[in-house]
């Protein structure tokens, strides 16, 4: 199986304080991995540089193969897509020009029957003209699912893609993820708090085991404040 995703002793900070340290990770083909951590523990942070869209502190990330930094050569390639649904629609624009947008921006043009195919996928059939403000919350992460589903990336990197999912919209979810990883042989790493995409995954990595401990010191002058 090749690998498709893979980090090497990643440090990550906000601000001077770090979230995570000598974290490393190896994602294969058709492979999923539910990434797990109390709220603030840094799954959303992680998730954005293995995306290319922010920088680690420290460490090595490869994507198929190659590597992410100093320069980012893969986004907007065919190698992965980062779900956080809502922020990224544009809210002013159609459900049409949505999933038109997301899909040429991975070089990708579907014709009309395609794109109202996906559509139907996730129980948005008839809702091409509709303004994405307009969607509901679940609507917008199916309005995700459906991009995603013609996209097909390789890599797919989803940060809570159950939130404000019905539990019928949460099946689908699954069943995509299903259906990309044994089609595509898409590899998944999905940060979630949903015990049944949980359940889903191959394999669990849980993020609390990379939080640096505080030192004596520290916990000493928290003592004495
Ligand atoms: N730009 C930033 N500046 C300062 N702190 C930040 C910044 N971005 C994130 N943080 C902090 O980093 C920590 C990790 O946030 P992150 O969103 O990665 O957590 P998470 O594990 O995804 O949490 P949740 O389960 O609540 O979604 C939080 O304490 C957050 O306040």
């Amino acid at each position: 199986m090749s690998c498709y995703l893979l980090c090497e002793n990643i440090e990550l900070k906000a601000g001077y304080n770090t979230l995570i340290s000598s974290f490393s990770l190896k994602l294969y083909s058709k492979e999923s991995i539910a990434l797990i951590g109390p709220n603030g523990s840094g799954k959303t942070s992680l998730l954005r540089v293995l995306a290319g869209i922010s920088r680690p502190y420290k460490g090595k990330i490869f994507v198929m193969e190659e590597e992410l930094w100093p320069i980012n050569n893969i986004r907007n390639e065919h190698y992965s897509v980062f779900l956080t649904n809502i922020p990224s629609l544009l809210m002013d624009h159609c459900v049409l020009w949505n999933l038109e947008f997301y899909t040429e921006s991975y070089g990708l043009k579907f014709s009309k029957e395609e794109y109202s195919s996906a559509l139907s996928k996730v129980n948005l059939e008839g809702r091409e003209s509709q303004s994405a403000r307009t969607l509901s919350t679940g609507q917008k992460r199916r309005l995700s699912l459906a991009a995603l589903y013609l996209i097909k990336p390789n890599i797919i990197l989803a940060d809570e893609p159950t939130n404000g999912l019905d539990e019928s919209g949460c099946n689908l979810c699954i069943q995509i993820f299903n259906e990309l990883s044994q089609k595509n042989m898409s590899s998944i790493l999905i940060a979630t708090h949903d015990q049944k995409l949980i359940q889903w995954c191959q394999k669990t990595i849980s993020l609390e085991e990379f939080i640096p401990k505080p030192s004596i010191e520290k916990k000493l002058v928290k003592k004495l404040l």
